[in-house]
């Protein structure tokens, strides 16, 4: 049996929809896997009656066919389904470490990003890497379809995610299909920005270069609260915050000092808004580990 930690990420980080990600030290999905001569699946842990264990449903059904490697697979969901913390994709990274390892498969961390991106066509309908890769590789992740890259970097995040549920295939449906040059160009800027702020660990730079145009905005409007929470967690000192994600957890970029008050702004927040959520305060941190 091979057992693999597969932690919660962040995708977009505003600017680069699709393509940025980093890895959480907490939550994490915990994979179980042996082999056996066709695949089942248990899930446990949180949100676990909302998941099927269809292998034709799950994230790790796809993983399994990629891979030719049949197996029992066990989940224990720490990472809350429907949550813009790469919930299904954690599932999915766990699964790719481990049946690579039990198989004795030999590919690279890198070359299974998109085996694991399979997994996430199972249900959003495309196989977007954005949260895999940082599950996979740790740290910030920059993924296209040449490749992925990964930096390890030093930087403190709050993330908040309140009791409401909005699938990533819903949130999909809300993206503009256009969009005016000024936009792109102001986009670019901003991404950039924010990838020279996670190579030097500067949060100040990261969290100016979240801002986007063309996607959040749309985005913002299925997460009750979204401004109130986003201007408490500037107003505690968050250099930056965005939706995570497809949402509804709302991420802020912080100096470490700041993650108590930010996270403690936006709580409240939520609450005058009669939003239940709870906080997770975290850095960028590394990918998935075999226990
Ligand atoms: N192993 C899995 N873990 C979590 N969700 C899964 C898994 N397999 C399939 N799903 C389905 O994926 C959806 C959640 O994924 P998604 O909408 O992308 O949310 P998240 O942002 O939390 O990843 C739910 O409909 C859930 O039933
Ligand atoms: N790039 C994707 C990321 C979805 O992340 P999730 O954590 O909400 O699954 C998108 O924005 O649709």
């Amino acid at each position: 049996m091979i057992t693999v930690r597969a932690p919660a990420t962040s995708a977009n980080l505003g600017s680069g929809f699709d393509v940025f990600g980093v890895a959480f030290d907490r939550p994490a999905d915990i994979i179980r896997v042996e082999r056996a001569e066709r695949t089942t699946i248990d899930i446990t842990g949180v949100g676990s009656q909302y998941i099927p264990t269809d292998p034709e449903k799950n994230t790790v059904g796809a993983v399994v066919e990629a891979l030719d490697a049949p197996a029992h697979i066990e989940i224990d969901k720490g990472v809350r389904p429907a949550s813009g913390l790469g919930s299904s994709a954690a599932s999915a990274a766990g699964a790719a470490v481990a049946l690579n390892e039990l198989y004795d498969r030999g590919l690279s961390r890198a070359e299974l990003v998109p085996i694991a991106a399979e997994g996430e066509a199972v249900v959003s309908g495309t196989a977007h890497a954005d949260n895999v890769a940082p599950s996979i590789l740790g740290g910030f992740t920059i993924a296209t379809a040449d490749g992925v890259e990964s930096v390890s970097t030093d930087i403190s995040l709050v993330a908040c995610l309140p009791e409401i549920a909005v699938s990533t295939r819903d949130a999909r449906r809300v993206v503009p299909e256009t969009a005016q040059m000024s936009e792109v160009v102001e986009t670019v800027g901003n991404a950039a920005t924010l990838t020279v702020g996670m190579c030097r660990g500067d949060p100040d730079l990261v969290g100016r270069g979240m801002d986007d145009p063309l996607v959040t905005p749309a985005r913002a409007e299925l997460i009750t609260g979204y401004d109130t929470v986003r201007e408490a967690a500037i107003d505690a000192g968050a250099t930056g915050v965005t939706v995570s994600g497809a949402g509804p957890s709302v991420l802020a970029v912080c100096h470490e000092g700041d993650r108590r008050a930010v996270g403690g702004a936006m709580l409240t927040a939520f609450d005058d808004h009669e939003v239940d959520a709870r906080v997770y305060q975290t850095q960028v941190s590394d990918g998935a580990t075999i226990l």
